[in-house]
Formats: structure tokens, C-alpha cells, sequence
């Protein structure tokens, strides 16, 4: 039987950063209810030095800092302790531009980890500077995740991308399970429109059929509505799904449709 990810520790140079997700929304009252247990652990605690040094120059020359290994390895010690864990019981990812890209395959094997794996207890690494020494990559990470190719001010946002996507599989997270598979992704394709008061909007009506309160057909023009827009936008997800004759028949009809 799985047991979902329960501990999570984040090393990070600023920890505050992760109000934004235990203060607030879903992410605040999964934390409360204890669906999961954030602990978030500053490298500068562990530098060796009174300035509490945490980087350095590049060896080679070149711009910016770098972050030092030693921080970083008792900051990783540490939050195995944290987690109660022994080393090999975690799974430290390193959140950098370098990583695979995280997408819902990985965000669903990490929220749906076994029992007995790792990937129970997560640390993640939010590097700041240049970058970090690859030797503390080399000894301590076990994977490398990237939101996206751009270069961000630190591995802070994304560590939250992340803690956000999984937080929200955690089962009690939304108050309403239903909307957990209505979400983009679940169903491998884009959300429909959505609409609500009022109901003109200038010369803009919402569409009759959400105002007809037949819940068969709501059903139905919101499925065609997320393959046609599917179609339109990203092509690409469409072509990783199998349709049923019923969304193969739905899309056709939106696509002669656009097509006019
Ligand atoms: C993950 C990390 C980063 C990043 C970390 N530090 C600067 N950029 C960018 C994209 N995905």
C-alpha cells in the first residue's frame, strides 16, 4: 500500500521566501492539517568562518560566486537529521537550469512515492550565486530538476513550483477531490473556459449552454472545449493521448467548427 510524500526539508539562504506557501491557500492549511512537514534549513547555520561565508570565487576566474561544498554537505547532514532519516532513506534533488525538466510524470512519482522509498523524505537544494560546486552535486544530489529554460535569481521559486505541484496530490489537500482531476494535466489535457457573474461582460455573453442548466451537455461542451483548445495550443499533448470515439468525435466537430 503507498503512503504518499510526507517530509520535506528545503535548504535555502532564504527561507522566508517560503511564506508564500505556508502562509497561504491550500498549500497553508496542508501543512496545518500536517499532510506534510516543511522544515527549511540556512547553509549560512553551517559556514566555518565569522562572516558565515557560505561562497566563493570561481577557480578558473570568471563572474559571480560560487556556493562551497562544506555549508552545503553539513546543511544536507542536518536535514537528514531533521527528517530522521539515515542518508539513504532521502532524495535530495538540486533545483537548477542544468536539471531534467519537471513535468507531471515527476511531480506524480515523487507525490505517489512508495513507502518504502526514498523519495519519501525530500530535501531540495535551492542553489543562489553562479552556481554551486559540483562536487557537492556529485556527493550529495541525486537529481537535478529545471522549471524551465531561463535563468531565475535562485532555486527559491522553483523549490516552491515543486512543493506546490505536490502538495496539492497529497490526498486531503483539495477540499474538493473533484477538482484535483478537473486540474490541466490530470486529464493530459488544457482546462475549458470558465465564467461566472456577471453575465454580460460589455458585448460579451457567457456561452448559452453554461446558462442552461442541462448538466449532460455543460458536460460534454466543457470535454470539447478542452480538446479543441488542446488542439489549438498544444498539439503536442494531444498527441500523447489515446481519445475515446466520443472525444475523437467532439474534437473533429470543434475543428470543423474552427475551421469554418
Ligand atoms: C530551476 C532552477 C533555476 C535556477 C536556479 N538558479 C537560477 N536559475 C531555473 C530553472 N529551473
Amino acid at each position: 500500500m503507498s503512503r504518499n510524500l510526507r517530509k520535506v526539508a528545503v535548504i535555502t539562504l532564504f527561507p522566508e521566501m517560503f511564506r508564500a506557501i505556508s502562509d497561504s491557500g491550500i498549500t497553508r492549511r496542508a501543512l496545518e492539517q500536517g499532510l506534510l512537514e516543511l522544515t527549511l534549513i540556512n547553509p549560512r547555520e553551517f559556514s566555518s568562518d565569522k562572516h558565515q561565508t557560505v561562497d566563493d570565487r570561481p577557480y578558473g576566474g570568471g563572474p559571480g560566486m560560487v556556493m562551497r561544498v562544506g555549508p552545503l554537505a553539513l546543511a544536507v547532514e542536518h536535514a537528514c537529521e531533521r527528517l530522521n532519516v539515515r542518508r539513504e532513506q532521502a532524495w535530495v534533488i538540486y533545483l537548477s537550469p542544468q536539471g531534467q525538466r519537471l513535468g507531471k510524470a515527476k511531480v506524480d512519482e515523487l507525490a505517489n512515492a512508495d513507502t518504502e522509498s526514498c523519495q519519501q523524505n525530500l530535501i531540495l537544494v535551492a542553489g543562489r550565486y553562479e552556481g554551486i560546486d559540483e562536487r557537492f552535486i556529485q556527493r550529495y544530489v541525486d537529481e537535478e530538476l529545471s522549471i524551465g529554460d531561463y535563468v531565475l535569481s535562485g532555486g527559491e521559486l522553483p523549490a516552491m513550483v515543486l512543493l506546490d505541484a505536490l502538495i496539492r496530490k497529497l490526498p486531503g489537500a483539495l477540499g474538493d477531490e473533484l477538482s484535483a482531476q478537473q486540474d490541466s494535466f490530470e486529464t493530459g489535457l488544457l482546462d475549458c473556459p470558465h465564467y461566472t457573474r456577471p453575465e454580460k461582460v460589455g458585448e460579451d455573453e457567457v456561452p448559452a449552454v453554461l446558462m442552461s442548466g442541462d448538466h449532460k451537455r455543460i458536460e460534454l461542451w466543457r470535454l470539447q472545449q478542452s480538446l479543441g483548445r488542446t488542439w489549438l495550443r498544444r498539439p503536442d499533448l494531444l498527441e500523447a493521448l489515446a481519445l475515446t470515439e466520443l472525444e475523437q468525435k467532439l474534437l473533429d466537430e470543434f475543428i470543423s467548427q474552427h475551421n469554418g
